[in-house]
């Protein structure tokens, strides 16, 4: 199987604040990889350093095979990205801002198919703004789809999606991942882990302390219960991490 994002020794910086530290993973075609970790763990610092919009400080990032920094305008076109806040005109319409988004890409698949999938196409002349939370956080998703990405990235893929909304979601994600798509999403909720990861990486404090499936996260813990296994390893006194 191909591998699609291969990250070696990344390491990232913010003054003395050591946010991802020396932190290697590989990512193989058509599967859904997990990065997981408390608030502030380096998990949005290293999505941005493998999308090239933050610079590494050391280690070596290659995404479907080419460098996010030289190749950003060939990647562009082959990696979408769901945004948390994305800056718009305060008027645009959820259907100009899906065309507008369409614009920019060579195949970009046909908004409306994908608003319909996703529960809100009949919010297409709605302003962005007057959406609510979960509708907007489903927009976001479609956005990303829209370039038709062999990878996509998902930062806190259902943070405020109900309960229905977030079972129509993974169902859509397994559905794109048997056609092929490479899935790179964070997420705080581990049913949600358990549902669609392949492979999962856990990180405390910019460090990695599991790499590996769910049932291996499971095993090699004293629990039962990924859960309870994820928080056995994001402990704070560290005691769970030294055999990583
Ligand atoms: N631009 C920045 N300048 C200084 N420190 C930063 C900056 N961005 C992030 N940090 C710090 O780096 C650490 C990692 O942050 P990051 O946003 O990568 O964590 P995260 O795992 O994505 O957290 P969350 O789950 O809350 O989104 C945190 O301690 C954060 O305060």
């Amino acid at each position: 199987m191909q591998e699609v994002i291969k990250i070696e020794q990344l390491t990232k910086s913010y003054g003395r604040l050591l946010a991802v530290d020396n932190l290697s993973l590989s990512v193989k075609s058509g599967t859904v990889f997990g990065l997981l970790g408390a608030n502030g763990a380096g998990k949005s610092t290293t999505i941005e350093c493998i999308l090239g919009t933050k610079k590494a400080d050391g280690g070596q990032i290659s995404v479907l095979g080419m460098n996010p920094h030289t190749n950003r305008k060939s990647l562009f076109e082959k990696v979408g990205v769901q945004f948390q806040e994305t800056n718009y005109q305060e008027q645009i319409t959820v259907g100009e801002l899906c065309e507008v988004t369409a614009c920019l890409y060579r195949n970009a698949v046909n908004p409306s198919d994908l608003l319909t999938r996703f529960g809100i196409a009949d919010k297409q002349k709605s302003p962005v703004k007057d959406l609510s939370g979960g509708q907007r956080q489903r927009l976001f998703i479609v956005l990303a789809l829209i370039p038709n990405p062999e990878v996509v990235f998902l930062d806190e893929l259902t943070t405020g999606l109900d309960a229905r909304a977030r079972r129509e979601v993974w169902q859509i994600l397994s559905d794109l991942k048997e056609k092929g798509l490479t899935i790179f999403l964070t997420s705080h909720f581990m049913d949600e882990v358990e549902a669609l990861c392949d492979q999962i990486c856990i990180l405390k404090q910019g460090k990695m302390v599991f790499y590996g499936t769910v049932s291996e996260a499971i095993k090699n813990s004293s629990c039962d219960r990924f859960e309870d296994a994820y928080l056995w390893y994001t402990d704070e006194e560290g005691k769970n991490s030294e055999n990583f």
